[in-house]
């Protein structure tokens, strides 16, 4: 934290604000807006940002003020399905959940936020929304794509054995993400039946699994920080070094932002 006296007032550098679009559930016949605590714990404890949960369910009237208020964008996984036809597909997974409501605010945050140059980090749910925002789609069964593996959990089995680590991710060589985790072979969780099929604009691979498919996405000439994973860093996240780098990059990524609206600049100003 670093401060700074202004007369005889002591300022402290405040915390970046980073949005969290929450998601739909419903029990016992009531409608609910959700987000889980893994996500917002390593937002907190390790990119040491202060979490603004934004229900989904209120349509984009007030879009433009909740990023007048953010610092960055965090968009993260969720059981549900984006609606194919966002990607010109039909759908072929009627059976699996969607949340249109997410959808139809998630998307138009990510254009609007990328407009302001601000951070972005996607997991899961939330890398796939990016790709889709800008222009790309997705393979609605992975599992039953020849040559690819099945990249789902077992839901029968007990969470912490779902979130365990499935398989080896290959980190492209000099790429953003190799410096920040200092190796170009990890091994991640993975609990997706969906994946990326062809990127959308601007939108760079930077994480292959062993079968060939996108598990961390950026896109260097549209952000100074859009970066999105497939597998599940915030789970356990402080017990993970690669998890702890990830979130820290964001939230530094957020600190600068600050940095920049301080200054009355935006990214593509500062840039
Ligand atoms: N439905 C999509 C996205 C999967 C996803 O985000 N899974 C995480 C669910 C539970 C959690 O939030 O950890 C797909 O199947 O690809």
């Amino acid at each position: 934290m670093s401060n700074s006296n202004i007369g005889n007032k002591k300022q402290t550098t405040r915390k970046p604000v980073v949005l969290m679009s929450m998601g739909a559930q419903e029990r016992k016949g009531h409608d609910y807006q959700v987000m889980t605590h893994k996500y917002i714990v390593p937002l907190v404890d390790i990119s040491e940002c202060v979490p603004v949960l934004v229900p989904t369910c209120c349509g984009i009237e007030d879009l433009e003020q909740y990023l007048d208020m953010a610092d960055g964008v965090y968009l993260t996984g969720a059981g549900s399905n984006i609606d194919p036809a966002l990607y010109g597909q039909e759908n072929e997974t009627p059976g699996k959940g969607q949340d249109k409501d997410r959808d139809n605010f998630d998307l138009p945050l990510i254009r609007a936020a990328l407009q302001r140059g601000l951070p972005i980090f996607g997991i899961c749910r939330g890398m796939q929304e990016i790709n889709v925002a800008l222009g790309g789609d997705m393979y609605q069964k992975v599992y039953a794509e020849p040559g690819f593996n099945d990249h789902r959990e077992n839901t029968e089995d007990p969470v912490d054995v779902q979130y365990s680590p499935a398989h080896s991710v290959r980190v492209q060589q000099n790429s953003w993400l190799h410096q920040v985790l200092g190796t170009n072979e990890i091994r991640v969780n993975s609990l997706h039946g969906q994946g990326l099929k062809n990127l959308g604009k601007g939108i760079e691979a930077i994480a292959h699994a062993e079968d060939g498919l996108v598990e961390a996405i950026h896109a260097p000439s549209l952000s100074p920080f859009l970066f999105a994973v497939q597998w599940h860093p915030e789970w356990q996240a402080a017990k993970n070094p690669d998890s702890v780098k990830i979130f820290q990059a964001f939230g530094e990524a957020c600190r600068k932002q600050v940095e920049r609206k301080a200054k009355g600049k935006t990214f593509h100003q500062a840039a």
